[in-house]
């Protein structure tokens, strides 16, 4: 699993007390501008210090048959080149976990002078409510969620939408959101996308 990852690639990243940090979760298989424009999105809207991009051992919903190998994940994530703030780890992978209920466990007690949003593309929220401890996930850190073509009223319509309506986080405000108790969570909304890592895999396919 942990084949041709490095000691730096296994650490938890560090940014300064009091930072705003991104943590954006994905399998990034393979990554793609659909990617940088939600850390790009998410950096200037919710005005983060850092993005860090947690790239997958794999999926706990998904199936791994056409899975890369993580070194090469992560690899390709750092060659995407989303700039001086973005960090790429792949630290899930030295804690042995897969869940982001653990994750977020794991970054707030090794960090506790930093703070965390969780950042999510629309599609992910759809299916949020069968993430393991999810409503522990949305009481421990503010949500960040970035429309997606053809996700955006299922998303809105979602469990999670739905019971925590009103925590919501206008978008004006979204700026403050990481200083916001969770749960609280915003929409963004903006130019879209409809890359994906699946359409990549087919082309590759040919
Ligand atoms: N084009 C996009 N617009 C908005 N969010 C996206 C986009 N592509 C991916 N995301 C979000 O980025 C995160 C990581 O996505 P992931 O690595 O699974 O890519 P994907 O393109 O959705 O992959 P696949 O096609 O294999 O399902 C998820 O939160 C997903 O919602
Ligand atoms: O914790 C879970 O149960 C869970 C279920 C599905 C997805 N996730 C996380 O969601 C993030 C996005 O995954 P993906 O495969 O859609 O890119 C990634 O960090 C996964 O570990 C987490």
């Amino acid at each position: 699993m942990d084949e041709g990852l490095s000691r730096r690639d296994l650490r938890i990243p560090d940014a300064g007390r009091g930072q705003v940090v991104g943590l954006y979760g994905g399998s990034f298989n393979p990554p793609h501008e659909g990617h940088l424009l939600v850390a790009e999105r998410a950096t200037r809207r919710l005005a983060l210090d850092a993005v860090w991009w947690l790239v997958t051992p794999g999926n706990p919903l998904k199936d791994h048959g056409d899975l890369e190998p993580l070194a090469r994940r992560l690899a390709a994530v750092r060659k995407l080149g989303a700039g001086p703030h973005h960090r790429a780890t792949a630290f899930e992978a030295a804690y042995r976990v897969r869940y982001t209920a653990d994750t977020i466990r794991i970054a707030r007690a090794r960090s506790p002078h930093l703070r965390f949003v969780w950042i999510m593309g629309a599609d992910s929220l759809t299916g949020f409510h069968r993430w393991q401890d999810w409503e522990e996930i949305a009481r421990s850190v503010p949500i960040a969620i970035i429309d997606r073509p053809g996700d955006t009223l299922s998303t809105l319509s979602s469990k999670f939408a739905i019971r925590y309506a009103r925590f919501r986080v206008p978008e004006h405000e979204a700026a403050d959101l990481a200083y916001r108790k969770a749960p609280a969570w915003t929409f963004l909304h903006g130019a879209r996308t409809a890359m994906s890592s699946s359409t990549l895999r087919d082309l590759r396919r040919g």
